[in-house]
């Protein structure tokens, strides 16, 4: 029975080449951030409220515009097509008829023409909230402008530009196994260039970009911009003066660089350092409805979630990520309840309780399997 995101990783396991198993749950270095993730939310302490009196909880949100049937939505991630055969486009339908927003991977392999065509014809009470796109900004401007183009053409309502990978980073179990591009027949549909008959290019993760591509971004589009992996409360303040419409709080899931701070740890510091002026979102070791309780309540107003995505999808296709989504959905309104919320929105900090820092907490905190 597929009843926790870990069922899914372990049913997933069962069907997927053990390299691509390394590819999707790997990350930087020493994984000392893949790890912090989900053992942050593991530390933090809900402290419910009791005798609300409230018979049923709100889930929808509406976030830049978009609005969602579920705070949970689906964090860019690249290759579906390794997982499944009809790659995005089925985890595409799983979000449209969930009503959870679909951050769609420049690295996908299905072209977002397709994948918006696929959320379409899922959308089962009326309109599915419609997708984003996520960015890696190329150096080559004019190429860059052409994708953001075609992704707005393609009915995408927001652009999720990711920030955290001047170069790539350095997946020691992907360099072990040799697992270095996509296997033959699937490539990155957003690459093709049709300036060039067709030709693929790789995407470039290039160190000279800059906030000026930002202001550049900026003035060519008028979709909401989101900047997905600023972690400094610094540069979370730049990214409000550089007109950016909201940020996704993210590590990467620590694939960048590791030994980074798990992202629900620095969540108070950046929504103090935005003080409500732009939403966030935020992901990272999002695995139980517990866990996106903690994140909203301490200043996100949704979250994502990356590699669960994945695993499901290789679990059970579109039908395993539906499940997935019921899941969180289930986890999500059972938690509420029990914290004595009558929905996602306005939820007080001070639902939250963080373990005090120091030697004497790391005696008392160890937990198993930590
Ligand atoms: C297999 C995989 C592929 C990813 N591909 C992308 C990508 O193409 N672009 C991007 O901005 N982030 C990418 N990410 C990062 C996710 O968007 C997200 O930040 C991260 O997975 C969240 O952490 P979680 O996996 O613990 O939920 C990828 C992550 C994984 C696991
Ligand atoms: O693996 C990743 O985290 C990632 O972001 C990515 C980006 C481009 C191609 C493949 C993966």
């Amino acid at each position: 029975m597929l009843m926790t995101v870990q069922d899914f990783e372990t049913a997933a396991r069962m069907r997927i080449d053990p390299v691509h198993a390394d590819f999707i749950a790997g990350g930087a270095g020493d994984e000392i951030t893949v790890r912090a993730n989900e053992e942050a939310f593991r530390r933090l302490r809900l402290l419910p409220r009791v005798l609300r009196g409230s018979a049923e909880r709100a889930l929808d949100i509406s976030v830049l515009g978009s609005r969602a049937r579920t705070p949970v939505l689906l964090s860019p991630t690249a290759f579906h097509k390794l997982v499944d055969e009809e790659g995005e486009a089925a985890t595409a339908r799983a979000a449209a008829a969930a009503g959870a927003i679909m951050i769609v991977s420049m690295a996908s392999t299905v072209a977002v023409e397709d994948i918006a065509a696929a959320a379409r014809e899922a959308g089962e009470h009326g309109d599915p909230p419609p997708l984003w796109f996520q960015l890696y900004i190329q150096p080559d401007l004019g190429f860059t402008e052409a994708l953001v183009r075609r992704a707005t053409d393609a009915g995408c309502a927001a652009l999720v530009v990711t920030v955290d990978s001047p170069v790539r980073g350095a997946h020691e179990r992907d360099l072990r196994n040799g697992f270095l591009d996509l296997p033959p027949g699937l490539r990155c549909e957003h690459m093709v260039d049709p300036r060039e008959g067709g030709r693929v290019h790789p995407i470039a993760m290039s160190p000279v970009i800059s906030w000026e591509h930002i202001d550049w971004l900026r003035g060519t589009t008028s979709l909401p911009i989101l900047l997905k992996g600023a972690l400094h409360p610094e540069d979370a303040r730049l990214a409000v003066r550089h007109g950016v419409d909201g940020l996704l709080l993210s590590n990467h899931g620590g694939r960048q660089l590791d030994t980074v701070p798990a992202t629900v740890e620095l969540l108070p510091e950046i929504a103090a350092a935005v003080a409500g002026r732009i939403p966030i979102v935020l992901d990272g070791g999002v695995r139980r409805g517990t866990d996106v309780v903690k994140a909203l309540a301490l200043g996100a107003c949704a979250v994502g979630i990356g590699r669960p995505v994945m695993w499901a999808l290789a679990a059970g296709g579109e039908k395993g990520v539906r499940r997935l989504l019921e899941l969180f959905r289930e986890e999500l309104d059972h938690a509420l309840a029990l914290c004595g919320a009558s929905g996602v929105r306005g939820l007080p900090p001070d639902l939250v309780r963080a373990p005090a820092w120091g030697p004497a907490s790391a005696h008392t905190e160890r937990e198993g399997g930590a």
